[in-house]
Parts: C-alpha cells; sequence; structure tokens
C-alpha cells in the first residue's frame, strides 16, 4: 500500500461524516485499506448503539453524557444521528435543552475538535475566504448565534456555540437535513461575560463585545458573504440578545432565506400549543385574556402571533390587542412608561385602562396585580426569570378561570417561570401546562421551539421559497395546534418529532405556494415528495 492509501484509510475514519467505525464491513476494509486500524470485529449500527448506550448510562451525570454524545457526533455522524433518534426522548434533553445550557457554559471546558465555523471579529476580513472551503459546498442549513443571549443563561461568548450545534443535530433528526448540509456558526465579537473572558480556558476571541456600528458593519459583511457562497441557504438566527434579534430578523429577511426562532419559531409553538388548550377548554381564542411575563424576542414574538391569530378569527387589530397584556422587568407595560423598546410599545396599554384596577402598591404594577385584574385565561412566562410564578400568583390566576392555561416557557429548567409540579399542586390539578425543557411531570407539555424550526426550514427548502413569511408561521402554527396531544398532553409526544416535521413542512410550502414566495413546481411539492427527500441515520 502506497503511503497515500494509508492517508486516505485514515482520512476515512477520521472524518464524522464517512467513518462507519468496527461496521466497516470486510470488503470496505479490503477496498479501503482499514484492516489493522480497526480490531478485527465487524460490528453493526444496533451492536455499536447498543455499545454506546451502555456507555452513556454509566456515566455520572447529564453533562457528562453531553460532552460523550458530542465527541461521537465529531467521530460517526451517522451513529450519533441513529442513536439520538432511537430514543428521543431520552436524547432531547442530553444534545438539546436543559443540558445544552451547561454545554454552552463550559464549552471551553469540553473542547475538543473543530465544527462548524467560528467568525471572529478580528478575522473580519477573511469571511469569504473562510467560507470558500470547499467542504462547505452542500450547506442548505446555517443557525447562526453570537452567544450573548443563550437560553436564559445570558451571555456565553463563543461558548454559545453549544446552541447552533444542537438545533442543527435537530434539524437532522427531526427534518432529515444530511450532516454535511448543516453548518453551526458562532459570530464570536467578545464576550461581556467578565467569568468567561477571565477563564484560562476560554477558546473565544477575549474582549468585550463589539456593539453599534462596527457589530452592524461586521453583520453585513457576513450576510454578503453567505449570500454570495450559499444562495438559496436557509439561515436561522438564534439567540441573539435584545436589539439584535429584531434588527437582524428585519435587515436581512428580504435578502437571506431566514427566520429568528426566538421571535418567529416560539411564537408559532405558543400559539399553535395554545389552539391545542383551546380545544380542551372550549373557550375559543377570540375570548382569551392572556399575560405575558417577559416581552423580549420570544414573549413579544407570541404576542404579535396571537393578534395574528384573533384577528383571522374576527377580531378587529385593537380588541386582539386589548386581550393581551406584557409585564416586563418594568412591571406592566404601558405607553408612558420611557423609552419602552419598540417590540413594547406595540403591546403597550393606555393607563386609562387601568384606572379601575385594585392595586397593592403605589409603584409599578406587578405580575400578581395585572393576574388580579386581568384575570386572565393564559399566562405566558419568556421572561428567564427562575420562579416568577409563585404560588400568590397562581392561586389568583386558578380563582378567575376553570382551567388555567400555563406556560413557563424560560430555559433551561434552573430559568423556569416555575416548576410544573408546583403549577398543578397550586391549581388543584387544573391547570394545564407547558413547559420550555422537560421536566418529566406527568400531563405536562414541552412547548418548545423544536416543535416547528425544523419543519418550518424544511417547508421553506423544499418549496424553493424566496422568503420566510409571517404567513408561514402562522401555517406552522395552525399544523401543531391541529395535531393535538395524548392524554392530558397538548402535542404530540417527543418520539414523534419527525412526522411533526413532515406534517408542519408540507403546510410550510402550501402556504409559500399561496402566498406565490415558492419557486418549485406545485406539482412537485407532495408530501411524500418531501419525504422523500429527508435523509435517514443508516450507513452507506
Ligand atoms: N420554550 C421555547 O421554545 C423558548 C424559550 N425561550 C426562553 O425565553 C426566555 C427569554 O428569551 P428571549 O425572549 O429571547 O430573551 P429576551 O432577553 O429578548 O427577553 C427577556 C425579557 O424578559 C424581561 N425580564 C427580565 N427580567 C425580568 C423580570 N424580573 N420581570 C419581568 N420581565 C423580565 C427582559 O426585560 C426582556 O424583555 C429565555 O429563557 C429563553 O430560553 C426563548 C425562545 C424559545
Ligand atoms: C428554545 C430556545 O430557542 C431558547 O430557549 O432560546
Ligand atoms: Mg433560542
Amino acid at each position: 500500500m502506497s503511503p497515500a492509501f494509508h492517508a486516505a484509510a485514515r482520512a476515512l475514519l477520521a472524518d464524522p461524516l464517512t467513518n462507519k467505525g468496527t461496521a466497516f464491513t470486510n470488503e470496505e476494509r479490503e477496498t479501503f485499506g482499514l484492516h489493522g486500524l480497526l480490531p478485527p470485529h465487524v460490528g453493526t449500527l444496533d451492536s455499536q448503539i447498543e455499545r454506546r448506550m451502555r456507555a452513556l448510562e454509566g456515566m455520572k451525570d447529564d453533562f457528562h453524557r453531553y460532552a460523550f454524545l458530542r465527541e461521537l457526533q465529531d467521530s460517526n455522524e451517522v451513529l450519533f444521528q441513529a442513536l439520538v433518534q432511537r430514543d428521543l426522548p431520552r436524547m432531547l434533553p442530553l444534545v438539546y435543552t436543559p443540558t445544552v445550557g451547561e454545554g454552552c457554559e463550559r464549552f471551553s471546558e469540553i473542547w475538543r475538535r473543530p465544527r462548524g465555523l467560528f467568525l471572529s471579529y478580528p478575522n473580519r476580513d477573511r469571511i469569504a475566504d473562510i467560507l470558500a472551503d470547499p467542504a462547505l459546498d452542500r450547506v442548505k442549513v446555517i443557525v447562526v448565534s453570537d452567544g450573548e443571549r443563550i437560553l436564559g443563561l445570558g451571555d456565553q461568548g463563543a461558548g454559545g456555540m453549544g446552541i447552533p450545534i444542537g438545533k442543527l443535530a435537530l434539524y437532522t433528526a427531526c427534518a432529515g437535513i444530511h450532516p454535511a448540509e448543516v453548518l453551526p456558526i458562532l459570530i464570536d465579537v467578545g464576550t461581556d461575560n467578565a467569568a468567561r473572558r477571565e477563564d484560562p480556558l476560554y477558546v473565544g476571541w477575549r474582549n468585550p463585545r463589539i456593539r453599534g456600528a462596527e457589530y452592524d458593519a461586521f453583520m453585513e459583511s457576513f450576510v454578503a458573504a453567505v449570500a454570495d457562497r450559499f444562495p438559496g441557504v436557509l439561515l436561522q438566527w438564534e439567540d441573539f440578545a435584545g436589539k439584535n434579534a429584531y434588527d437582524l430578523l428585519e435587515r436581512y429577511r428580504g435578502r437571506l432565506l431566514s427566520f429568528n426562532d426566538d421571535i418567529q419559531g416560539t411564537a408559532a409553538t405558543a400559539v399553535g400549543t395554545l389552539l391545542s388548550a383551546i380545544r380542551r377548554t372550549g373557550t375559543p381564542l377570540t375570548e382569551q385574556r392572556v399575560v405575558l411575563f417577559g416581552a423580549g424576542a420570544a414573549g413579544s414574538g407570541v404576542a404579535e402571533l396571537l393578534v395574528r391569530a384573533m384577528m383571522a378569527d374576527g377580531l378587529a387589530e385593537a380588541e386582539a390587542r386589548a386581550r393581551i397584556w406584557a409585564v416586563d422587568r418594568d412591571g406592566l407595560v404601558l405607553s408612558d412608561i420611557p423609552r419602552l423598546p419598540p417590540q413594547q410599545q406595540a403591546l403597550a396599554h393606555d393607563p386609562a385602562d387601568i384606572v379601575d384596577w385594585t392595586r397593592t402598591g403605589a409603584n409599578a404594577i406587578g405580575l400578581l396585580d395585572t393576574v388580579a385584574n386581568v384575570r386572565p385565561t393564559v399566562l405566558i412566562g419568556a421572561s428567564g426569570q427562575m420562579g416568577a410564578f409563585g404560588e400568590g400568583v397562581i392561586r389568583a390566576m386558578a380563582a378567575g378561570v376553570a382551567q388555567p392555561v400555563i406556560f413557563p416557557l424560560s430555559n433551561p429548567i434552573s430559568r423556569a417561570e416555575a416548576h410544573p409540579a408546583d403549577l398543578l399542586a397550586w391549581t388543584d390539578g387544573r391547570a394545564i401546562v407547558g413547559t420550555g425543557s422537560p421536566f418529566g411531570v406527568a400531563g405536562v407539555t414541552q412547548v418548545n421551539n423544536v416543535y416547528i424550526f425544523p419543519g418550518v426550514g424544511l417547508g421553506a427548502l423544499a418549496s424553493g421559497a424566496r422568503e420566510v413569511t409571517d404567513g408561514m408561521f402562522m401555517a406552522a402554527a395552525r399544523a401543531l395546534g391541529a395535531l393535538g396531544g395524548e392524554g392530558a398532553t397538548l402535542l404530540p409526544p417527543i418520539t414523534r418529532l419527525r412526522e411533526v416535521a413532515l406534517h408542519i413542512a408540507v403546510a410550510v410550502a402550501r402556504q409559500a405556494l399561496v402566498e406565490g414566495v415558492a419557486t418549485v413546481d406545485p406539482e412537485t411539492l407532495t408530501r411524500e415528495a418531501i419525504a422523500a427527500g429527508m435523509w435517514e441515520a443508516t450507513y452507506p
């Protein structure tokens, strides 16, 4: 064997996209010169899964399981995906929320080998060169974050890369996007998290965050380079903080096929779940009274899609907005509060609306007073504030409604507004509860945008959409809501996420056709055709 042949054999094993480990057959070992590099046993995907499951169960905690699975993904993509897909309810909490939160906080500690791209500010003039890598020729889906608002855990800098990696693992697991077609990107413009910067192991750029015009110029070069290198790529903005989340979405949704998962994906998830919930309670959407706690990207996204859904059901815009109340860090969002961010101005009530409210204090109106006066049928948390839904608030809500719908959406578990078991206890089991992360409490639905983004992405790509419209998210929400749940839960179980993604993809693709943003022949856009394009985790 020539030196080149030996090198090629090693490269085959080193590349997670080609490595089959012990599952290389004897013929393949012969052809590719793998004899000796592998032990003599010829395994199967099943036996490999069994071995990894045993290793996983022997580990001391979920963080180590997360690190183990990341290493497996970096050594053998088929095996990683087959393992994840075989037991999604067990694996999702390990590769995604809640464990991915700790995975981001401790990203530098478990850094082993590269995955995806780090586009750091010092490399701002090299973006096109970096993207030119032929290994990226097949990329169809990008998830990008700048790490500033990682779940409810704040600024994690370069460690935020755990989120694009996790989201894209789910694009493959749920929407069947081939692992060679996904690209996680971390925009490293520094971090304002001093603990990260001062950590000697930190792998990111040790600099306070670049902001303002420099940041905008950097993002502009990034988008221009992506549009040039990957025409038609679907780009998902993820876990950007505050104003950047809105600005990037609005600035670029017409230039790139793109959406913001925290604003739009979360909105479709929450509205879809709510549509399922109201089939249980029997109260129409147009009669719901909704209190949102935390009116940032996720909360305001939910509110705007709710307004749209209520208007579709017959309310005037003002009537819909009158039914939604937002509480943020300065209390009830009112139009006379100075310097409200634009997304909150749209949700603000007139102070005249509350003149006859009973109040427990003279200052800002908090959640308890809001709940006591609005008597909401629905309470949604997207604040990242652990325990914000306390017993008093929940009992006040439950006093006014037979089946309170309560969704503490914040992730990970350490940031949830309430523990679902408490919500059930304080409402004598009457509450209909949905949480962002899985708590393992029977009858509680996981209300997480993983129910939406894989299907929206798949539908947008399948239809060759020129943009991802708000109508496509509304269609996704309705499709999700129509699926309903099993037993007390509102959505299909996690085991069925692949079916859910396909179902949503079909609805999204049809909506793209209706709105005239699809570019493929409508005849070809069948459920069967979309399903046929979904990659299965088996060895070639
Ligand atoms: N379940 C799901 O699918 C999703 C859950 N989330 C979760 O929602 C949370 C928020 O995410 P984003 O909206 O993107 O963040 P964000 O930072 O845009 O919004 C958070 C909002 O909460 C407000 N807030 C902070 N402290 C508060 C307090 N003490 N009282 C009232 N309001 C307070 C902030 O002022 C801000 O407006 C995170 O924990 C995130 O993990 C986000 C997206 C999807
Ligand atoms: C689920 C998600 O996207 C988040 O918590 O940010
Ligand atoms: Mg997110």
